[in-house]
């Protein structure tokens, strides 16, 4: 099982748009906390395309030949609606030939405050024998992500999986783990604590909200 890749453990400007999604006075412009979960994306996307595969291909440029290492394969991307769809942005600015699979899913609370996670729709491309990369903003529980790749996963023959998010609680990422072992884990940070109805603590509040309004 490998270790999960924190982007905050490594100072970088990208700190910056953590502390601004985070900010309870900044995070109520929709443009600018949209746009800091794309620029988060696209600094993982470059995270993440360190590890794929690689060949070595000769480039004729006008004055010789140059000798450049490139990808092997395309990652298909994939997202949770809604609250995701703003990272997945940042992921397909930088993988810009990718195809996207977009499923819904969302929360269904019962009397109790207990929840399951409700599976609507999916909408995919082929992925067999691809490499997947699903984002999605918040992983609390974990219960949404792991619910969603075991499906894609029982419908179709996945070679890599990469999970990515803005803000990972720690229960979420032992869930991730102990659910899908092959998993590679992709966070900008992890919060230790959740509130009773797994909102992670300190986190950033509704992430679905905060893009795109309250939900009635
Ligand atoms: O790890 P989990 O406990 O499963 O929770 C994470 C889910 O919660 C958020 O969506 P949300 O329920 O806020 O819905 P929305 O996208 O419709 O706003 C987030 O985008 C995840 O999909
Ligand atoms: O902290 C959380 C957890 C789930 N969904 C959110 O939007 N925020």
């Amino acid at each position: 099982m490998s270790v999960p890749f924190i982007l905050n453990h490594t100072n970088s400007i990208a700190n910056l748009y953590l502390a601004e999604l985070r900010d309870v006075n900044i995070q109520s412009d929709k443009a600018r906390f949209r746009r800091n979960q794309e620029k988060l994306g696209t600094i993982l996307a470059y995270e993440i395309s360190k590890t794929l595969q690689y060949t070595n291909k000769e480039i004729q440029t006008p004055l010789g030949t140059a000798n450049i290492s490139l990808p092997v394969i395309q990652p298909v991307l994939a997202t949770i609606l809604r609250a995701g769809l703003p990272f997945h942005q940042g992921f397909m600015n930088f993988f810009e030939q990718s195809k996207s699979a977009f499923i819904t899913a969302c929360r269904k609370v019962k009397k109790s405050g207990a929840f399951n996670i409700q599976v609507d729709h999916i909408s995919t491309p082929d992925l067999n024998n691809k490499t997947l990369i699903i984002s999605d903003t918040m992983l609390a529980t974990g219960q949404s992500l792991v619910i969603v790749c075991k499906e894609l996963m029982a419908q179709y023959n996945i070679t890599d999986l990469h999970i990515a998010a803005v803000i990972a609680s720690t229960e979420g990422i032992t869930h991730i783990k102990a659910n899908l072992p092959k998993a590679k884990i992709w966070v900008c940070a992890v919060d230790e604590e959740m509130t009773s109805k797994a909102y992670i603590v300190p986190g950033l509040g509704d992430a679905g909200d905060l893009a795109f309004g309250e939900k009635v």
